[in-house]
This record gives C-alpha cells, structure tokens and sequence, in this order.
C-alpha cells in the first residue's frame, strides 16, 4: 500500500520570546498558521521492517537526521511495529528558512503512517508524539492557525486571519534556529503585542492584523545576516502592507490584501531573489466572514 501527505509550510504572524528555561529552550508566545506551501511525502509499506529516506534535495539528510525518519522511528518503536516504510519526499518547502519545512515532513509522516499502520491514533496523541520530535512538530500535526506556548508544542486553535496574499521571499542563506535563540538578548528586544494580533483575528480585521506583525527574533537574524533587512526594505518599497521575517528566518513575507499590488511585488523581488512565492493562508475566511 501506498499513501500521500500533504505538509504545509507555516508562518509566524506574531513571535514573542519570555525568557530563556532552565531546559535550555525558550518560553514562546507565537500565532502561527499554515499557507498553501507544501511539500509531498509519499508513503509505501515495506515488509523488511526498514525505514528508508528519498529526498533527491542535497540539503535534506537521507538518514536518521531526518525528521520525517525520526517520526517514522518513534512510532515504530513506541507501537511495536513489525513493518517498515519507504519515506519519498518531494521538497516545495526551502530548507532551514523559518518556514518549518522538516517540522511539516514530520508531522505528516505521523499523520500517514497513523492511516498506513492502523494505529487509530487521535490528532492530539500524533501532537504529543510530534513534541518529541521537534517542538513546531504539534502544531504541524493540526495545521490552521493557532497560538503556540511553552516551547511551541501548547497548541490553541484560532481562527482564521482575514484574507489575504503572502509573499515568500527567500535569501539563499540558511539559518540554525539554536544560533538565532543562541544570540537573542532578551534585554533588548520590541515585545510584539501578540494579545493584540490575537483580538485582530477574532475580529476578523484586516488593518488591525497589519499594525500588529511582528518577530523578536528578527533582532538576531538581521543583524547576523543583513541580506534579510535588504529584503524587508524592498518588500516595503514594492507596497506590501506589512512585512516580517517568519521564524528564525530568513524568509520574509509581506502581507498584501490586493492581486494587482501582489503581482508587482513578485516582480521587483524575483530581479534579485531566486525563490519567491505568492500564497494563500490555508483556512482562510473570507472578507465578508
Ligand atoms: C523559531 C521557530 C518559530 O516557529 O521556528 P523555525 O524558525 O525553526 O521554523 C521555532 O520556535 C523553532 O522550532 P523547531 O525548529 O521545531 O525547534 P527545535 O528543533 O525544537 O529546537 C532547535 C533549537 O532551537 C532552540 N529552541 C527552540 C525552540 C524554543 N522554544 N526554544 C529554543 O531555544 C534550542 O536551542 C533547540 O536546540
Ligand atoms: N524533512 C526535512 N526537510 C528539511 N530539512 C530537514 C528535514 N529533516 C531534517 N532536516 C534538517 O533540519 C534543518 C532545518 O530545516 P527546516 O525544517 O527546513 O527549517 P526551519 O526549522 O528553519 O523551519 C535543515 O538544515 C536540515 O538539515
């Protein structure tokens, strides 16, 4: 048998970090939702009780370091299974870029080998599994939108944001997530209002959303790699309404609400940037909701 997944890429609309914990992660407040970016994950049974990785991506492990093989190897392990699987993944995604990519490959490799294997495990025993993995893995596993705490894995679904287009653009830099907490100076740091962005999408209001983006740990990454502020400035300068850097970067997204102004802003940035993408929010309501 044979059987395909779907794992979305995500944003951070809203990324608040309170203070550093004594496990060495740091205590997060963050919205985030998934967007019509995905990478496909192929999944075929295998009776030599093997785990197997397929990426064609030269920046994507083929072994345990994966975390689509990670996943794989927990459920195995913890459920007993005899069989194996061959884990074919198509990568859409960019790789370490603050989109969650790996964190996606894994939660939709729980989600498949769940059906694959007949585990009859329910969304929220896959996101406790998936907290092991990584801790954007829980939220991976539901996808929508929701308000992550603790180290992320807490998850609380919310709403949909109002409608409207995300522009990805990714410098060709890679970033290590651990150097980017590594070096955040908690002393130093704007807080964004996350309260705020949380009663904007409640309330369904667009301007409201716009006003309110905002990422601490953009203060690392831009500093670190100035290629990402360039970005940010040119994304303002082509007329999106907000822009932010999502996760511990590189990406930058701008939020746009019209398809004229979207396309323009593809454009200017695909000049002096290879990977650019115009995207939907998956879920989203919209303008009369
Ligand atoms: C920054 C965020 C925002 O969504 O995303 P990405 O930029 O990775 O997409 C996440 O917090 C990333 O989550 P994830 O990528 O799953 O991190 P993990 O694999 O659990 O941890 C990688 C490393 O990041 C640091 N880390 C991660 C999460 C957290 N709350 N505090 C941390 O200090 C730790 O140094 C850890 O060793
Ligand atoms: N399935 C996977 N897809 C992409 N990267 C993976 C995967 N499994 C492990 N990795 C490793 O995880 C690192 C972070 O990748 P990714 O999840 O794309 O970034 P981010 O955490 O910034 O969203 C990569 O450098 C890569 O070596």
């Amino acid at each position: 048998m044979r059987l395909l997944e779907k794992a979305p890429a995500k944003i951070n609309l809203s990324l608040d970090v309170l203070h550093k914990r004594p496990d060495g992660f740091h205590e997060v407040k963050m919205i985030m939702t998934t967007i019509d970016l995905a990478d496909r994950i192929e999944l075929s049974e295998r009776k030599d009780g093997q785990i197997t990785i397929l990426s064609h991506n030269r920046y994507v492990p083929d072994d345990n370091r994966n975390l689509a093989y990670q996943a794989a190897a927990l459920l195995k392990e913890r459920f007993n299974v005899k069989q194996g699987v061959s884990i074919g993944i198509t990568k859409v995604i960019p790789v370490a870029a603050g989109l969650a990519g790996g964190s996606s490959d894994a939660a939709a490799t729980l989600r498949g080998l769940n059906r694959l294997w007949k585990l009859g495990l329910t969304l929220d025993e896959l996101a406790e599994i998936g907290a092991e993995i990584g801790s954007d893995v829980s939220f991976c596993v539901y996808g929508g939108t929701a308000l992550a705490t603790g180290r992320g894995e807490i998850v609380q679904h919310i709403p949909a944001p109002p409608h409207s287009w995300i522009v990805l653009a990714k410098p060709t830099i890679g970033v290590s997530t651990a150097e980017v907490y590594n070096n955040l100076d908690l002393s130093k740091v704007e807080h964004p209002d996350v309260e705020g962005m949380l009663a904007a999408i409640h309330e369904n209001d667009y301007e409201k959303m716009i006003g309110l983006v905002g990422n601490v740990l953009e203060s690392v990454t831009l500093r670190l790699y100035p290629e990402v502020a360039h970005i940010k400035e040119q994304m303002k300068k082509f007329g999106a309404d907000a822009v932010l850097m999502s996760g511990s970067g590189p990406t930058v997204f701008g939020i746009i609400q019209y398809d004229s102004r979207m396309h323009r802003i593809c454009n200017g940035l695909r000049g002096f940037c290879d990977q650019v993408f115009a995207v939907r929010i998956l879920g989203e309501r919209n303008s009369l909701d």
